[in-house]
């Protein structure tokens, strides 16, 4: 048998010279690439490391904040590109959640009051992004609520509130950061949202609007000046507000008019409208005999055997605005002795908030959508069907979260509601909750009063109802606490 004759090395890679050809080359390919390719981390969408305070990374920031209102308790949670402007949250551009009662409900046991929280802060702690929480600031303003309640009680439950913070939330948190707000802060926030949504910061003070926020338990007015009416406004006496805040915003120096009325919200209108008047009341609507529970007080709520009068409530709810008004000692005042800012064109349009937006959307129906015929054809007896809105009843345009409107629809409709007794009323009016609807005409003729005797708007003003502002995609709550998380992503991306 001949045997094999040994090879050399190199006879052996002449041999193989295919095989190593087809290992060697495709790994020489693979190298050379690997080697070209750019040098980008194999990590996937990673929050950039360089990080500053108030939540921010990169280009995103946070900022949670919770309104303690005197009717509801809401949180709110936005999120800021560098440039200041709102950036999604899933589909919407904030995250808004509330609940009912407010604080001030639980003023008994500050305890209860705090964790009626508990689950506004945990869905509001879920849509920011892990990495975020603990550079995320998250704030509590309260206010009228706590405001009535006083130093001490409110001072409680502002301490439960924030040991729920402290121990139960990963977000970014300072005692001082959970307070009271003063009226002012609060109607000047207010402004700063609707004016940011709409896009008027940084435009001259005429290229703003005035807005007026009508809580439960407060109203504030507020509007910019010019800078020379600013000169002319009256100085703060010891113990007061002053009239004028001034506000350094994309580059423009506003100086703002803010007014908050303590005890002049809806709800807190009701007590001072109930104590004004005697036995019968002119404003509960016909066949209501009970009683109205506000902070710690009662109040007689019974109907006249006329039922009410739209006139005499609206002169009811005037002397309610004028009760115990100090002297005018100021240029020209609205109610209570209080300057009105001189007006302007800063005031020239209003946006009108909150109650005034939700009354009149509850009164507001779409045919098709709720009416049986027995109540159409008892809306059309009370002529509550208006030729120029013939596809619904009421004054507002439901489908959109801003409406043009005029006092004067607010007198409309207080006129039909104080027509009927409450069990037509339930009938004619089914979103309206139950424990409103005796106060349906006293809610709407002080609206009216409010707007045109105490703030002396001309009653065929045009002025926008708003609940809403349309931003970009999606529409953003017109509340305050926008304002105030821009000012806290401002103070901390600069
Ligand atoms: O985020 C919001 N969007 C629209 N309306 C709001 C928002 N938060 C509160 N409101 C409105 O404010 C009114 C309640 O006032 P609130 O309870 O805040 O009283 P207060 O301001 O006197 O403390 C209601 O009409 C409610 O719909
Ligand atoms: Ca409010």
């Amino acid at each position: 048998m001949k045997r094999a004759r040994q090879e050399s090395i190199p006879d052996k890679i002449h041999r193989y010279r295919a095989v190593v050809l087809a290992v060697t080359v495709p790994l020489f390919l693979l190298s050379l690439f690997l080697f070209l390719m750019p040098r980008t981390p194999t990590t996937i969408a990673v929050v950039r490391t360089k990080q500053r305070p108030g939540g921010y990374a990169g280009s995103k920031s946070y900022a949670v904040i919770f309104d303690a209102g005197s009717s509801g308790s809401r949180v709110h949670v936005y999120c800021f590109d560098e440039n200041l402007n709102l950036m999604h949250i899933g589909d919407e551009l904030e995250l808004f959640e509330q609940r009912k009662p407010g604080l001030s409900a639980y003023a008994e046991d500050p305890q209860q009051a705090a964790d009626s929280l508990a689950p506004l802060l945990e869905k509001a702690e879920s849509v920011v992004p892990k990495e975020l929480r603990n550079k995320t600031p998250v704030r509590v303003g309260a206010t009228a609520g706590l405001r009535n309640l006083g130093t001490e009680t409110s001072e409680r439950i502002l301490q439960a509130v924030r040991e729920l913070l402290q121990h139960k939330s990963s977000l970014k948190f300072q005692p001082d950061w959970v307070t009271v707000l003063d009226g002012t802060q609060e109607g000047a926030f207010q402004w700063v949202t609707i004016n940011y949504l709409l896009g008027r910061l940084g435009k001259s003070y005429a290229n703003t609007v005035g807005v007026v926020d009508l809580g439960g338990g407060s109203v504030q007015m507020a509007y910019a000046i010019s800078e020379g009416d600013d000169e002319k406004a009256p100085k703060a006496l010891n113990g007061e507000d002053s009239y004028v805040q001034k506000l350094f915003l994309k580059g423009t120096q506003y100086y703002l008019y803010v007014h908050s009325y303590l005890h002049f919200g809806l709800l807190a209108s009701r007590a001072e409208i109930l104590k004004v008047t005697d036995e019968g009341n002119n404003c509960i609507l016909g066949g209501y005999h009970g009683s109205y529970k506000y902070g710690d007080k009662t109040y007689k709520a019974s109907a006249s055997s006329s039922g009410a009068s739209f006139s005499k409530c609206k002169d009811d709810a005037i002397k309610a605005l004028r009760n115990n008004e100090p002297a005018c000692t100021h240029m020209k005042c609205t109610f209570g002795g209080i300057w009105n800012g001189g007006g302007g064109d800063g005031q020239k349009n209003l946006f009108v908030a909150s109650f005034f937006f939700d009354r009149a959307a509850e009164v507001t129906l779409l045919h098709n959508v709720f009416l049986t015929t027995q109540m159409y054809t008892r809306l059309v007896l009370h002529k509550f069907i208006s030729s120029s809105r013939p596809h619904q009843v009421g004054f507002i345009d439901r489908d959109k979260p801003m409406s043009n409107v005029k006092p004067a629809d607010f007198e409309e409709a207080a006129m039909r509601a104080c027509q009927l007794n409450v069990e037509d009323a339930k009938a004619a009016f089914p979103l309206v909750q139950a424990d409103n609807l005796p106060y349906l005409c006293m809610d709407l003729a002080y609206q009216y009063a409010l707007l045109v005797d105490g703030f002396a708007i001309d009653a065929q003003q045009d002025i926008t109802l708003v609940k809403q502002v349309p931003y970009g995609d999606a529409s953003v709550e017109a509340a305050w606490p926008l304002g105030s998380a821009i000012e806290v992503a401002s103070s901390s991306s600069s």
